[in-house]
């Protein structure tokens, strides 16, 4: 049920393994360390991560009268996460469903969620445009998208990705709100120095050529991906995706 939920955003990728869930998750810890209340719809069903990002792995789903209840991060239900992770046996249990069922999944996924009030869902979306993009689309119709935000890793395979969603967002009608490059660069855990790895640049350049907001440059850095379950923004408040994912929420901000 998404009458209640005031702001929707999609999180995008081309290829699979660009940061998409990392984004998605501390995205949402971010919203939600701002004060909003925040929903997370993670409908990657093949490769659901979020449940193991944010340590919520185990937890059960119940049904209350109005439907599912998402599984909550905190005793004040300021973060709710729902997941097709939640419902499998175990983390490697994967999902082997052909494409109705899959659609019929995700078309749950957006109806049958007891949510609240929501100042912002989050979906995390599989790579690609497949038919979980489709029935996303097709289902929010009644509600309003506000946007999508698109990730993506500096190498040029990547990039090209990348211009697939966006026809993709522009035949749907979403509005993109950028771009983020993750994984550009290597933060040493040593000195903190930002080695570039790939060719650097790729995010501003593809920002530049299809003139869409370039919202910011993520490095790998050992500590994102150790954060599991802790926002970034308070335990490395000082880090470079710290400030990445403040641009990130106030690009939403002025958007929607
Ligand atoms: N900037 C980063 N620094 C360090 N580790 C990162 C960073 N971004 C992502 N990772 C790590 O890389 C792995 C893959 O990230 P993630 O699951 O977010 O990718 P994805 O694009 O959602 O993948 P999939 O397509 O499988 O859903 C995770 O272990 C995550 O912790
Ligand atoms: S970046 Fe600095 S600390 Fe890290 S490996 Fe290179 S020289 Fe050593």
């Amino acid at each position: 049920m998404l009458e209640n939920v005031k702001h929707v955003i999609l999180v995008l990728s081309g290829k699979g393994g660009v940061g998409k869930s990392t984004v998605s998750t501390q995205l949402a810890l971010t919203l939600k360390e701002k004060g909003f209340k925040v929903g997370l719809l993670d409908i990657d069903l093949c490769g659901p991560s979020v449940p193991y990002l944010l340590q919520l792995e185990g937890k059960d789903v119940h049904q209350c009268p109005q439907g599912w209840v998402p599984v909550y991060t905190d005793a004040g239900q300021k973060l709710g996460v729902m997941s097709i992770g939640f419902l499998l046996d175990d983390r490697n249990s994967s999902v082997v469903w052909r494409g109705p069922k899959k659609t019929a999944m995700v078309k749950q996924f957006l109806t049958d969620v007891y949510w609240g009030d929501l100042d912002y869902l989050i979906i995390d979306t599989p790579p690609g445009t497949s038919d979980e993009h489709i029935t996303v689309m097709e289902n929010l119709k009644q509600v309003k998208c506000d946007g999508a935000v698109i990730v993506t890793s500096p190498q040029e395979v990547a990039i090209e990705d990348v211009r697939k969603e966006i026809t993709f967002c522009k035949k749907t009608g979403i509005p993109i709100i950028g771009i983020v490059e993750n994984m550009s660069g290597f933060v040493c855990p040593n000195c903190t120095e930002c080695i570039n790895i790939f060719s650097s640049g790729g995010g501003s350049a593809l920002s530049n050529l299809l003139q869409i907001p370039l919202l910011g440059t993520l490095p790998i850095d050992p500590n994102v991906g150790a954060l599991l379950g802790k926002a970034c923004v308070v335990d490395f408040p000082e880090s470079t995706a710290a400030k990445v994912f403040h641009q990130i929420v106030d690009a939403i901000s002025k958007e929607v």
